[in-house]
């Protein structure tokens, strides 16, 4: 019987160069996983790469695969039949080329590996269950009833991940870009222990996951940096010895259908500063666990109140908007959130008045907002009210990294002075003239020599105006605030496509 399945592969890295100073490069790798049921193919690193070539016409370069099972599993008969009769021998390429291919018989066509794909059976052969595979194991399933295949191949649905890794005496730094996808994925990375680590990486259509077992320990949390022109990650660990390693150790690589089920994990409190007079900035962190959450997007806090479990929504913000000003406490594996008190509220006052050590439950990263939908603006007009303004500093920092946008026009709506937050941040980041900032207040004191008013069509016609091509708004507030907005853009010809409302 013949299966098909996705694969996953222990990649070894290949030796470094020993040279200190150069932050060596080798043992890149593309990858192109299948989402789906997993099987794992650890190659052994006492081999290097092109001895298995040697040995195995199974041989991935770079330590790539797609494993293809075929293997006894009990599925209907006329299916097992068929494709019992679909695979009838394999044969080099007439080009000398040493991957063997594997012919259909007469008869047969896609369509039949299509249809068995899509019939239910378990082409797994082990119920979905992750599995590692050695070659040695992978050899010895060359039987007519009984064959696995190692396939590289590529999945048009998954975007490439590109990845890489350099060192230093004290760094190892891990890089990933995706290479054909404008969309940055979500990453997650969980620490087992000094020398294991997984990186999930969340795309639109799967998740792969990368396994690593480092030759030596490392320190955790890793430094980040995101590149959104380039769409690169880096993940920097300082290693707990200072020495150049040979080879970082070996990665396994799996990918899984995507689930939507929410994860919930704790975060204890790190820090809680009153930004204004009620509006305060959490820091939080969770153990041996870090979230590189996607911007515009937002968590689901739950919390306890009084016997009474309670949840919200709220949207993570940067760790800070100006480099002088980072969230007191905050270490690269921290998430910040902004969140308003409200006297009457189920949760707010119990969220803000957080202390220090406590816990509170965060789910995984939700919502479907792309800002790369948006990259082709050059001119971006943010409106915001009160809170409103959190999803709108992950929008700026993106903005102001892009060479094409050239206009940031940030309009903020509050009541008065003391519900103004993060304007000294606000301040400093206009230094870039690309981004023009306009506190709005409704009720101001009399000091006061900023713009008053509420937002009208007059106010958007003067400060925004009408709709122009490659421009796009951006609006977040009250359900009223936002209800005038629409209205007032719509009239001024903005259409919905040049639109995102967030919720907020
Ligand atoms: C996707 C999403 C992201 C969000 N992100 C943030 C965020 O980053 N920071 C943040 O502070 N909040 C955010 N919110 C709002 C947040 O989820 C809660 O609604 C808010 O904290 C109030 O919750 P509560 O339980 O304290 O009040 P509730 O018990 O829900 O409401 C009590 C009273 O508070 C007032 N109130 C509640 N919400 C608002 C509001 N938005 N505007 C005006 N008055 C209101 C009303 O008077 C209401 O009667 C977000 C909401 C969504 C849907």
């Amino acid at each position: 019987m013949a299966t098909i399945d996705s694969a996953n592969v222990k990649d070894d890295c290949q030796e470094k160069n020993d040279n200190e100073n150069s932050n060596n490069k080798t043992g890149s790798s593309e990858i192109n996983v299948m989402p789906g049921k997993i099987k794992k193919l650890n190659l052994k690193p006492s081999a290097s790469p092109t001895s298995f070539l040697a040995k195995s016409s199974l041989l991935l370069p770079s330590g790539v695969a797609q494993v293809k099972q075929l293997s006894n599993i009990s599925a209907s008969k006329s299916m097992e039949n068929k494709s019992n009769t679909m695979a009838v021998g394999s044969s080099c390429s007439a080009t000398g080329n040493p991957r063997n291919k594997t012919a259909l018989a007469p008869g047969h066509s896609l369509m039949d590996w299509i249809r068995l794909g899509s019939s239910n059976v378990d082409l797994t052969g082990v119920g979905g269950v992750h599995q590692v595979v050695t070659l040695t194991e992978l050899a010895k399933h060359n039987k007519r009833n009984d064959a696995w295949l190692a396939v590289r191949g590529k999945n048009p649905e998954s975007p490439k991940i590109f990845s890489d890794w350099k060192q230093t005496t004290n760094t190892i730094t891990f890089i990933y870009k995706v290479t054909d996808d404008k969309f940055f994925p979500n990453y997650q990375l969980i620490r087992e222990n000094n020398n294991e680590f997984r990186i999930k990486i969340n795309q639109i259509n799967g998740v792969i996951n990368h396994e690593y077992d480092l030759i030596d320990g490392v320190n955790w949390p890793p430094k980040w940096k995101k590149n959104y022109d380039t769409m690169e990650i880096d993940f920097c660990f300082t290693k707990l010895i200072g020495k150049i390693w040979k080879f970082y150790g070996s990665r396994t690589i799996g990918s899984q259908i995507k689930s939507t089920e929410r994860n919930y994990r704790q975060w204890q409190i790190v820090c809680n500063t009153m930004l204004c007079d009620n509006i305060n900035l959490l820091v939080l962190k969770s153990k041996d666990y870090m979230e590189i959450m996607r911007i515009g997007r937002h968590v689901e806090v739950k919390m306890n109140v009084m016997g009474t479990e309670v949840s919200r929504y709220y949207t993570p913000v940067p760790s800070s908007i100006h480099p002088d000003d980072e969230a007191p406490g905050y270490k690269p594996d921290c998430l910040c959130l902004i969140v308003k008190r409200y006297n009457d509220g189920a949760l707010s006052p119990s969220i803000t008045a957080l202390q220090q050590g406590q816990y509170v439950t965060l789910s995984n990263e939700l919502g479907t907002f792309a800002i790369e939908s948006f990259d082709q603006c050059s001119i971006i007009h943010l409106l915001s009210a009160g809170t409103g303004l959190t999803p709108m500093l992950g929008v700026i920092q993106w903005a102001l990294c892009r060479r094409n946008i050239t206009t940031i026009n940030l309009i903020n709506f509050n009541r008065n002075e003391k519900n103004i937050f993060y304007q000294q941040q606000l301040d400093k980041i206009s230094a870039d003239e690309r981004l023009n900032v306009v506190h709005i207040l409704s009720e101001p004191d009399d000091s006061w020599v900023g713009r008053r008013g509420k937002v009208s069509d007059v106010l958007l016609n003067e400060l925004i105006g009408r709709a122009i091509k490659h421009s796009c708004i951006f609006t977040c507030g009250p359900i009223a605030f936002m209800t005038v907005a629409r209205e007032a853009l719509v009239k001024l010809g903005w259409t919905t496509s040049q639109l995102h409302e967030f919720d907020g």
